[in-house]
């Protein structure tokens, strides 16, 4: 297959998103426009600039950007644009269904109405589906680092029956790792998991494997956000490919932030030879310069894909998602249809 094949193969190949932060899928042309709406924010509204403003020395630096993106959206008309057009984004990749990573918190304590934010992501989930056919679920974040203040307002937020949003699925924890250890959150993950919630933090993105662990069996993860230090443990490994826990693995993301060195020292390949479920997945997909189907593309040259291993690598997604057994049957047969009529002579 050619290179050029490879990638028509792909933008084709209906797919499911499981890790793809809500603030960090805005477009150069959606911060464009939040920043035109306000013009006293520091991020550039030049499409050509923000490449040089999404550059990153370090993790630290990766999210004083992302706040400044987040300091853009101040009304629960930017939440419904931003929902909307980043809905508009994954449908053109051929994407049937995307879990949507959102921290509420951060755009309640900046004095959006919390009501106001959920309608407004509700009112762009609802007609995405409608328009685009993209079927989008959230899952709400704790941003770790701003501690159990966060947490807790998080956690109200995602409980309680007159605020909790209808398409919410699963709760999280973002942001730094170090210096934020994940035991002080499994109350707030023990009242999610009992109100229903899946439990998907980030772990062993920018720490070590004890962080993964820490996941597991305190906050009761079912699945891992990055879990990239996975590879240094050999039990870890195992106990994911034993326990069928994926691993939402975002290949690009992790060089932008430089939590890897280079693509080639990515231990994708060792997450797949040790039998863990793989998930391939974007981040933040404009502020690191790619998107869904170029971590597939990038995910086929280093695990040395043909179509129908990307086809696998697809289905994955959905198995690993938390959509009902109807909706990932649905996916899952579209993605064959599509592979065999792509391979039919
Ligand atoms: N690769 C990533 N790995 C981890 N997280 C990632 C990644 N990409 C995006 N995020 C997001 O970054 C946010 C970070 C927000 C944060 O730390 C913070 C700290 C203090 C105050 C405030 C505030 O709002 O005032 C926010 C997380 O919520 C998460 O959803
Ligand atoms: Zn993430």
């Amino acid at each position: 297959m050619t290179d050029r094949d490879l990638h028509t193969f792909i933008a084709g190949l209906p797919k499911a998103e499981l890790h793809v932060h809500h603030v960090g899928s805005a477009s150069p042309r959606i911060v464009s426009e939040l920043a035109a709406r306000h013009p006293d924010s520091k991020v550039p509204t030049d499409p050509e600039a923000l490449v040089d403003y999404f550059t990153f020395t370090d993790f630290a630096h990766f999210i004083d950007v992302y706040l400044s993106v987040v300091d853009l959206i101040r009304t629960p008309e930017d939440v419904r644009l931003l929902t909307y057009e980043v809905a508009r984004d994954l449908a053109r990749q051929q994407v049937r269904y995307a879990e949507l990573t959102i921290t509420p918190f951060s755009s309640t304590r900046r004095g959006i109405d919390e009501l106001g934010f959920m309608a407004a992501i509700e009112d762009a989930r609802k007609a995405a589906e409608a328009e685009f056919g993209t079927v989008l679920r959230w899952c709400f974040d704790i941003p770790g680092e701003a501690g159990l203040e966060a947490a807790e307002e998080t956690t109200r937020l995602a409980t309680d029956d007159r605020i909790r949003p209808e398409g919410l699925v699963s709760f999280g924890l973002g942001g730094p790792e170090i210096g934020v250890p994940r035991p002080q959150f499994k109350p707030h993950f023990d009242r999610a998991i009992a109100a229903g919630l899946r439990s998907v933090p980030h772990a062993g993105e920018t720490t070590g494997p004890e962080t993964v662990w820490d996941a597991l069996t305190e906050l009761r993860a079912e699945r891992i956000g990055h879990g990239t230090s996975s590879a240094q443990d050999p039990r870890l490994l195992a106990h994911l490919a034993e326990h069928r826990i994926p691993l939402e693995v975002c290949p690009t993301s992790n060089i932008a932030t430089r939590a890897v060195r280079t693509l080639d020292e990515h231990p994708i390949k060792e997450f797949a030879a040790a039998g863990v479920l793989v998930t391939i997945n974007s981040d933040d997909p404009p502020m690191f310069g790619t998107d869904l189907n170029t971590e597939y593309a990038v995910a086929a040259r280093l695990l040395d894909l043909d179509e129908r291993g990307l086809a696998d690598l697809a289905k994955n997604a959905v198995e690993a998602s938390f959509l009902d057994t109807a909706g990932k049957a649905r996916i899952a047969q579209e993605i064959d249809t599509y592979t065999t009529s792509w391979l039919a002579p």
